[in-house]
């Protein structure tokens, strides 16, 4: 089974490329290296043993898209590529229009002419707003969004919905990502953003390495129990393997209209300082972080209900905040040691 895994020199996408080899599927990359560098692909060499075929393409280029696709006959697509910056969309909105929701368009577009019957989308749990009650279902309204960014993740599954409805012969899911931290164990592939992370652990682990001079803690007057926001936060590895999960769901289905979204997160709410905690005491590290004033645009607290991937796809977080905060230092530690 052939995939397309645009986005796949990214954070979550080189961590699915590593899984999905795996478990026997045949990746193929396409990224622009907007937020990534070659670099990646190295590392997933270095972990597989493989070379696997990579595209510098920007998804928003309907002809080279399509030119690809005529080229590799694919039997799914995970769509990753995407801008992520909730800040940065408020400032820019119509790039992440642009950018979220033309890629969206040009790939369901070339799905439905090259008949690829699979199709996974990289939602959020940013679509659940402030959700009234937590932990939050698959159920729980989705409220309007704090932000452009989070708009294009509402909005596309939307339009992923009415495609599939609409008898286009491509079967889909959303998943709807909490916070993926982490990297892989063996420290190759990790998350690397160009620039200043806007991200918290990334710009923890660059404090942390000397980097950046301090972490601000964005609020600390939440009604939660240290003051600092509630996150689901998962391991990028655990949050890989639900993709692979995802594609053999879909593969079961014998309706060809199939769309179904699910949370993909722990299940367990920490707040920032419980993450700066452990961070500290796993990696025997002191952190220089100050508390700040509010991010506009966070949500208070969030945190997934995973009853539905859990029984449905048969996928359970395996590995702790604590396993995901060493990973990413370790990893912080090797790319330093480079650099
Ligand atoms: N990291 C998170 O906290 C998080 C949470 C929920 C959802 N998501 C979504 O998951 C997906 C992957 O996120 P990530 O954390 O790996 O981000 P990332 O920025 O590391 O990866 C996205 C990749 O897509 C590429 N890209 C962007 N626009 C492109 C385009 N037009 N054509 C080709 N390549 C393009 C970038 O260069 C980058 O390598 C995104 O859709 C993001 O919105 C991320
Ligand atoms: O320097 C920082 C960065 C973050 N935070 C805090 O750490 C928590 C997590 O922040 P992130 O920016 O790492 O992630 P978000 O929870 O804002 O995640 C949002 O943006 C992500 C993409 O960037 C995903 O789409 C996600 O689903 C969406 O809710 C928030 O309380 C934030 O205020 C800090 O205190 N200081």
């Amino acid at each position: 089974m052939k995939i397309l895994v645009t986005g796949g020199a990214g954070f979550i996408g080189s961590h699915t490329v590593v899984e999905l080899d795996k478990a026997g599927f045949e990746p193929v990359i396409v990224d622009n290296l907007y937020n990534s560098n070659p670099g990646v692909l190295e590392g997933i060499k270095k972990i597989t043993g493989k070379d696997f075929p990579f595209y510098e393409i920007d998804c928003n280029d309907s002809e080279k898209i399509r030119a690809l696709f005529e080229k590799e006959k694919f039997d799914g697509i995970i769509h990753f590529a995407a801008y992520k910056a909730v800040g940065e969309s408020v400032e820019k909105p119509l790039n992440y229009y642009e950018n979220n929701l033309i890629s969206l368009l040009v790939l369901l577009r070339a799905a439905q002419e090259f008949k690829v019957p699979n199709f996974v989308f990289s939602s959020s749990c940013t679509v659940y707003g402030q959700p009234d009650a937590i932990p939050v279902t698959e159920n729980t309204p989705r409220k309007p969004a704090n932000s452009p960014y989070g708009n294009t993740k509402a909005i596309g599954e939307d339009i992923i919905r009415d495609y599939v409805y609409a008898k286009s012969g491509v079967r889909a899911i959303s998943l709807r990502y909490f916070n993926p931290i982490g990297a892989h164990e063996s420290s190759l592939i990790g998350e690397l953003p160009n620039g200043v992370p806007s991200n918290l652990v990334p710009f923890i682990t660059q404090t942390a390495a000397g980097l950046r001079q301090s972490l601000t803690v964005f609020g600390s007057d939440y009604d939660t129990a240290d003051g600092t926001c509630i996150r689901d936060f998962i391991h990028v590895v655990d949050l890989a393997k639900a993709h692979v999960k995802a594609l053999e769901l879909l593969g079961e289905q014998t309706e060809s209209d199939y769309y179904d979204v699910f949370n993909v997160g722990t299940g367990e709410g920490y707040t920032v300082l419980d993450l700066i905690n452990t961070f500290e005491k796993v990696n025997g590290v002191k952190l220089n972080y100050t508390i700040g004033p509010r991010r506009a645009g966070d949500v208070e607290k969030i945190y997934a209900q995973s009853d539905k991937v859990n029984n449905v796809m048969k996928w359970h977080a395996e590995k702790t905040m604590a396993d995901a905060l060493k990973d990413a230092w370790n990893w912080q530690l090797k790319i330093t040691a480079q650099q």
